[in-house]
């Protein structure tokens, strides 16, 4: 084992200051709640002696990169999070807790796991007996029935891409959604979504606080694009990142056997480009990665055109990866389409793909004239995202379940659980829906892409 002390070798610097960011506890809000033993006490499976809980000391650091010879980062308190996990002590009664779980915004791999696993582990490590499907989104709450879960009816889903509960946007009332928990007693309500969900999730809290029910509201996030800040990813991005591979695959394939061949591939990504991004760097086989993130334009020294005609001539093929919310400022729009957007809100975008697609050949028949030219555009659209999780996944959507599930039963309410530096924790709901996760595009990684497809930085325009 290693030794704790430190090497005569090791020198030592102090920490700055740790700042905990606190969860809300029901018991700020109800009195007089139950402080019972957690049912884990009695599982032939666990055994738990007092260490395997965690207590409200135990926490995560979200910053565990340190440049000790900046004076500045010293005097920044570093943000902490309580560890997600068992407690010793829970604040439900199993045969009192009502659970309901609802899905909103776009799929995204994983989806019937999470809900499965939250089904099961209720169930089994809890014994709770009441367990609700929300079905079709928020508006669900209000407008459909409730499904009625337990561990055969979910016994296979996690075997399915979508959501078996069925998801939608928009659907949004407040009053109703509350109305709805009030009225049909859920004490605990699992909201899988997305920065909008996560929005929502903040609006029903604050009014459950205002009208003081004894009700825990946990928020689990889920986003293939990997928009949503903190955490370290969101469950279903390696997925969709895989599937997104072999579309660029084929693309390579394709334009590897033409002449002067290029493989377009348009993947998700609304406002951010990291699946883009991440298959980019699978997949070795790209010669430029177009994101959100960075302005990028066709004509003129350092553009595009000029980028490619140089590719072609030196491999006779190139393969281009764009995320679909790039070069919105590009494409033309009328007044109308200016306006659009989905019933949550979202801004509709223009489509880049065919943009593009009809850009690149009009360039080729103007510069090239006579010159052979092929160009496959490639669109899986929604084929990363409604497949089942991989292994990878698969196992992170379990330890989110579990993680909401110990943060609720111990009476924690107003939280999302995530990884943070691999760990889970504990996020205050309301940092989760304010946080982004743009690609950094100052960071080594995106250098690192740059380096791979050497491909230009457009800010010559
Ligand atoms: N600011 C908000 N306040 C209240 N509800 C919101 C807000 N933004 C979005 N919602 C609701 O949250 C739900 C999901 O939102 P949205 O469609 O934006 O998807 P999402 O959760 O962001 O997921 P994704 O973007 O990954 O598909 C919808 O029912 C929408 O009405
Ligand atoms: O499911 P919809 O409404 O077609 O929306 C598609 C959007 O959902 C996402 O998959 C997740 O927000 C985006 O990548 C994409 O822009
Ligand atoms: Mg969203």
């Amino acid at each position: 084992m290693e030794s704790m002390h430190s090497s005569p070798n090791s020198t030592t610097f102090p920490l700055p200051p740790i700042e905990l960011q606190t969860i809300h506890s029901l018991s700020d809000t109800i009195p007089n709640l139950p402080t019972l033993p957690n049912p884990i006490d009695k599982s032939p499976y666990y055994h738990p002696d007092p260490s395997f809980y965690l207590s409200a000391c135990d926490v995560i650091l979200r910053q565990i990169i340190f440049d000790f010879s900046s004076s500045s980062s010293s005097s920044s308190p570093l943000l902490a999070y309580h560890r997600a996990g068992p407690r010793q002590f829970i604040r439900f009664d199993s045969d009192d807790v009502r659970a309901a779980i609802v899905t909103c915004g776009g799929l995204c791999p994983g989806l019937n796991t999470v809900i499965r696993e939250l089904v099961v582990a209720l169930w089994d490590l809890y014994g709770v007996r009441q367990i609700f499907g929300v079905q079709s989104g928020y508006r669900g709450f209000y407008s459909a029935d409730m499904v009625e879960l337990n561990p055969r009816v979910v016994n296979n889903w996690h075997l399915r891409g979508g959501t078996a509960l069925v998801t939608s946007r928009g659907g949004f009332d407040l009053e109703k959604i509350v109305g709805a928990i009030e009225k049909r007693g859920f004490n605990q309500v699992y909201c899988i979504g997305g920065d909008g969900t996560m929005r929502g999730a903040v609006k029903i809290f604050n009014e459950i606080q205002h009208r003081k029910l004894h009700v825990s509201i946990i928020g689990i996030p889920k986003t293939v694009d990997n928009d949503i800040g903190i955490i370290d990813r969101s469950f279903g991005f390696q997925t969709a990142v895989e599937i997104a591979l072999q579309a660029i695959h084929a693309a390579h394939v394709e334009a590897e056997s033409a002449v002067n061949g290029v493989g377009l591939v348009k993947l998700m990504g609304r406002n951010t480009g990291h699946i883009a991004l991440h298959a980019t760097l699978s997949s070795r086989d790209v010669d430029c990665c177009l994101i959100p993130e960075i302005d990028f334009y066709l004509e003129g020294k350092g553009g595009l055109f000029e980028f490619l005609d140089q590719r072609l001539k030196r491999n006779g093929h190139a393969v281009l990866v764009v995320a679909e919310g790039t070069g919105q400022n590009l494409i033309p729009r009328t007044e109308s389409q200016k306006a659009e957007e989905d019933e949550s809100g979202n801004p509709v975008f223009l489509d880049v793909g065919p943009w593009l697609k009809s850009e690149l050949t009009n360039w080729w028949k103007r510069d090239h004239p006579g010159e052979l030219f092929t160009l496959k555009y490639i669109d899986p659209t929604y084929m990363i995202r409604a497949v089942p999780a991989n292994a990878t996944d698969s196992m992170y959507c379990t330890l989110l379940a579990h993680s909401s599930i110990h943060g609720a039963m111990a009476g924690y309410t107003g939280f999302v659980s995530g990884q943070i530096n691999g760990n889970y924790a504990y996020i205050p709901i309301e940092e989760v829906a304010a946080a982004k996760n743009a690609v950094d595009v100052k960071d080594h990684k995106w250098a690192w892409l740059r380096s791979v497809t050497n491909q230009p930085d457009f800010q010559q325009a």
